[in-house]
Order: C-alpha cells, then structure tokens, then sequence
C-alpha cells in the first residue's frame, strides 16, 4: 500500500521507469532462479556429499578437521565414489573431484586452462609459467623448454652433489627434523642450477626467511580456497591473513629482485657467459620470440618467482617424505643401501655421477613409490572452457574440476593396498600394464611439469648421498603428521634419527643388484 502511494506521488514518466525497471529486475531474478534451479539439480544429481548448506554448500563438514582429518576425508571420499565426485564450495559453486584414470585424462590431455582458485596465487607468481594460460603460456613454455634440455641438466649434477655435501655434513645431531634441512639443501640447488646464484644458503642456519616465507604462502593459498568469505580480492585483503599474504609475496619478490640484480651486475661486468653452462636466467634475460619480443622485467620476475617456488619446493617434499618411508621400512632402505654400495664399490667419492643415475633403478622405484604414497602435489585444477563429456556425464563449460591426485595414487580400484609403501609397484614387470595416467606426481599432457628430470636427478643424487652415510629410522617420540597445501609437508616437522652407516666392504654380498649396475 504505501509503495503504491508513494509510486502515485512520482510523476507520470518517472513511475512508469521505475515499474519498467522493477518489472525487468524481476524479470532477471526469475531466469536466474530458473537457471540456478537447473544448475543445482544437474550437479547434485551426480554423485558426492548429500549434506548440503547454504552457505558453506559441502565445505561446513570438514571446516573444523584438523589437516590430518581433512585428508583422511578426501581419502575416504575417493573410496566412497570410485571415479569421481561433486562437492560445493559454498552454495553457488560445485568442483568436480576426479581420483580416477578413466576420469582424469580426458582432461589432463586437453589445454583447459587452470581453475580460478590459482588466481590467489597471482600476488606472489604473477603471470609465470606454473597460473598463466592461453598464449602467454605457451610463448613461455616454448621459450624456457630449451632451460631443460639434457646438455643443461648434466652439470647440475654436480651441483646437486656439492648441495649434498653440506647437507650430510651439516648432519651432527642423532635426532633431526628432516624436512626445513632438505629444503634448505633444494633451494640452494636450484638457486645454484637455475640462477648460478651462490648464497651458502644452507649454512646460515636452521631455516632461511625465503622458504618459511614459501611454507606460509602455500598454506594461505590453500587456506584461502577454501573459504568463500575470502574469495573477493577487497575483502582478502582488508583482512589480517590478506595483509600477512601481501608481507610475504613482498618478501618473496625482494628475493626474486635480488637474484635478477646480482645476475645483471655480472652480466656487465663479465659479458655473456662463455665458461659457465647458459642457466634459466641467462635464457630468460636473453630469449627472444619470432617477432623479436623478450620477456619484461615483470615477466622475469614473475617466472623467478614461478621456478625458485616450483623448483625447490616440490622437490623438498618429494625426498622427505621418501626419507621418512625409508626410515619406516628398513629392508628397503638397506636395498637402496646395497644399490649405492654395489654402484660406489672401489670409488674414491660418493658422488653420484650423471652416468650413475640410470643405474639406480632400485632407488628410482623407492622415489617413485615415496611419490605415490605421499602425492608431492596433491590436487591440481582445470575450468571447462567448452563441455566435456567425462564417464557419460556431460559437464557444461564453466565448471571446476580439481584433479585430485593423492585421491588417484591412493585408489584401491587402481593400486592394491594402496596405503602400504612398496617399491615393487614400480618394477619394470609390475608397471608395464599399468594405465600412463594411474601415477601422475609431475601431473601429464602439455602442463606437465618442466622440471620433472632436474627433480628426479636431484632427488636421486641428496636421497642416495644420505642413504650412503646414515641410516634411518622414525624417532618415537616424534608423532608425524601430514598436511595439504600446494604441496604436502609435515604439519609439525619430520624428526628421523640419523646414524652413521657402515658402507658395505664387499659388493659380492649383494647378489640382487648384478642388473649392470657395477659396470
Ligand atoms: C618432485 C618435484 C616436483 C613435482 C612433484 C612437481 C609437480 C608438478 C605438477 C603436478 C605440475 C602441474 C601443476 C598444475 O597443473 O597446476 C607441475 C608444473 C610445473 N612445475 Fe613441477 N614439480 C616438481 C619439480 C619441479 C621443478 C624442480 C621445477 C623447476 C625447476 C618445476 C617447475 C614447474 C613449472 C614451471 C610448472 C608449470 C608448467 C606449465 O604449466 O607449463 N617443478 N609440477
């Protein structure tokens, strides 16, 4: 009543806009409610979590898991639904989770791009290689390729094994939190490797400002995924968490900066490289596409950033966690044991050889099996640009997907007794039947991960020098604990005791390991 009086006091022509624009508004909330009621019955037909809120969608259960839970959740959901699932992030936005072959490589061979939830990470990575899609992307990746050829990588080598001298010598206590020390180990190997920046990064101290700056980075990433209320840039960033974001990716850019700087400064003052073997850096301060065009000094930046974040902490995580299965199983730490002892019998060095590392096929299984047991990177994510039809369900273009790869690596219906460490999995005769896409750690098709070789020799090389000089085992009174952020660490460290080994005085005893390796 008092709208319509109030209408009749307005003018003829500005009550008629008024109804015009009212009659239109309702117009569009009906189709949106009308689209939205089709919307919602298509994804929540299709199988997932049936307890539904309308503001958390299928989020509010797992809110207040610890991380340990949170996993144990996701496990239990790729058991529950053996290929894939649906899950709202809130009550506008449903991800399809994939855990299956059948379901994952439709999509891991397509060029979809990543979903919106890396966008969180643009503050810190920009536009680099690891979020960026379409052109851009592919400009970069066919011009930083050739930073991973082998003729590159076969002098990292000895980088790796100069890194992993002072990480088996920086070892004096029996009892050792495993994980900040591999860090420390890696980001000197790919800051030496990458950006022929030299740093004694691992000698000055516990833990470095960079990778504590990293660790923090990863969990407010995913932390900020998954909850809606952070998903507007304004109101993340007005928050205490979106400050601290910002503080990091400040400090993380001042690392970046300095490296480039330090590579400028010697650029002038020593000219182009002649002696040293052209990096990352030398090529992406001197590439040029067809027309001429480099990369921008943001660009560099951004693909510093992108490398100094892919490149050691994936690979740190990577060898921990097959440190720690090692020390839980000691028959297969002592079979590594036996490979390196064979490999260096009568050597004067433990350094592994770039000759070496196609030798080491027992160590290879371990690191491949640590990978599959422990997902390195857990989840990664596409948006559907067109529809696609995955286990004859078609989903329209638009929706996420979140390939869920600890999901796969841990799918009874795809690896039996897949909580149990076993190095067997990846023997030649066991894998040969397996699906290419039953074991993705470096994720496959064309965003797979460029630094799949570098991180495989790089793990070969700081696992066997560890396994050379000590033996592991878990220390009690130390619980382990996993958690999930872009990559997967240990929530309160990885405490392993350490023992000096005896190296093996005589290859004969090792009869299994006569494959060629002593060659
Ligand atoms: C064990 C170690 C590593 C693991 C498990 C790993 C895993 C992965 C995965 C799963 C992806 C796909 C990400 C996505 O689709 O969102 C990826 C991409 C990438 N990785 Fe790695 N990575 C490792 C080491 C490295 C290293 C050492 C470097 C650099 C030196 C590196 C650089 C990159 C880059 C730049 C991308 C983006 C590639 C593109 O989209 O074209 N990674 N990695």
């Amino acid at each position: 009543m008092e709208v319509a009086n109030q209408l009749s006091s307005l003018s003829p022509t500005i009550r008629l806009a008024v109804i015009a624009g009212m009659t239109a508004l309702t117009v569009q909330i009906i189709r949106w409610l009308v689209w939205y009621r089709s919307f919602f019955r298509f994804f929540n037909q299709l199988p997932g979590e049936t307890d539904f809120s309308w503001v958390w969608g299928n989020l509010h259960k797992t809110h207040s898991y610890t991380p340990e839970q949170r996993i144990r959740y996701l496990l239990e959901s790729s058991k529950k639904y053996p290929k894939f699932f649906r899950r709202w992030i809130g009550p506008l936005k449903p991800v399809i989770v994939l855990h299956h072959p059948d379901t994952m490589k439709t999509l891991l061979k397509s060029s979809e791009p990543k979903s919106p939830g890396y966008k969180f990470a643009l503050p810190w990575l920009g536009e680099g290689l690891l979020i960026t899609n379409g052109p851009r992307w592919y400009r970069s990746r066919r011009l930083l390729t050739p930073a991973f050829h082998f003729d590159i990588l076969k002098p990292y080598n000895t980088i790796s094994n100069r890194a992993a001298d002072v990480l088996v010598h920086a070892v004096e206590k029996t009892s050792m939190e495993i994980y900040s020390s591999v860090s420390l180990c890696t980001l000197d190997v790919i800051l030496q490797c990458a950006m022929s920046y030299k740093d004694d990064i691992q000698l000055k101290g516990e833990s470095h400002p960079y990778v504590q700056a990293v660790m923090q980075l990863t969990e407010m990433w995913s932390e900020r995924g998954r909850n809606p209320l952070f998903v507007l840039d304004f109101i993340y960033f007005l928050s205490s968490r979106g400050r601290m974001f910002k503080a990091h990716c400040n400090f993380a850019h001042s690392v970046a900066e300095n490296v480039i700087k330090a590579r400028k400064e010697r650029l002038e003052r020593e000219g182009p490289p002649k002696k040293r073997h052209l990096d990352f850096l030398d090529i992406l301060l001197t590439a040029r596409d067809e027309s001429g065009q480099g990369f921008t000094p943001l660009e560099i930046r951004n693909e510093v950033d992108t490398f100094l974040f892919a490149g050691h902490d994936t690979t740190a995580s990577a060898i921990a966690w097959t440190l720690y299965s090692l020390a839980q199983h000691p028959q297969y730490q002592q079979k590594v044991q036996e490979e390196l002892d064979c490999l260096l019998a009568g050597r004067q060095s433990d350094d592994i050889e770039w000759e070496d590392l196609q030798k080491l096929e027992y160590l290879t299984q371990v690191i491949k099996e640590g990978m599959r047991l422990h997902s390195t990177v857990p989840f990664i994510g596409r948006q559907l640009t067109k529809p696609m039809t995955i286990e004859d369900v078609t989903l329209p273009e638009g929706t996420w997907c979140s390939l869920n790869i600890m999901g796969l690596h841990h799918n009874p219906l795809v690896w039996s007794d897949p909580e149990t460490f076993d190095p067997d999995r990846f023997h030649p005769d066991n894998i040969k039947n397996k699906d290419t896409y039953a074991f993705v750690p470096f994720s496959a098709g064309p965003r797979n991960c460029i630094g799949q070789h570098f991180a495989l020799n790089e793990q070969k090389v700081i696992i066997g020098r560890i396994l050379r000089k000590f033996k592991l085992t878990v220390d009690p009174n130390h619980k382990v604990q996993k958690k999930i952020a872009a990559v997967t660490r240990p929530a309160t460290g990885l405490r392993l005791l350490l023992t000096q080994g005896l190296q093996q005085s005589s290859v004969t005893e090792v009869v299994w390991c006569d494959r060629s390796i002593a060659a």
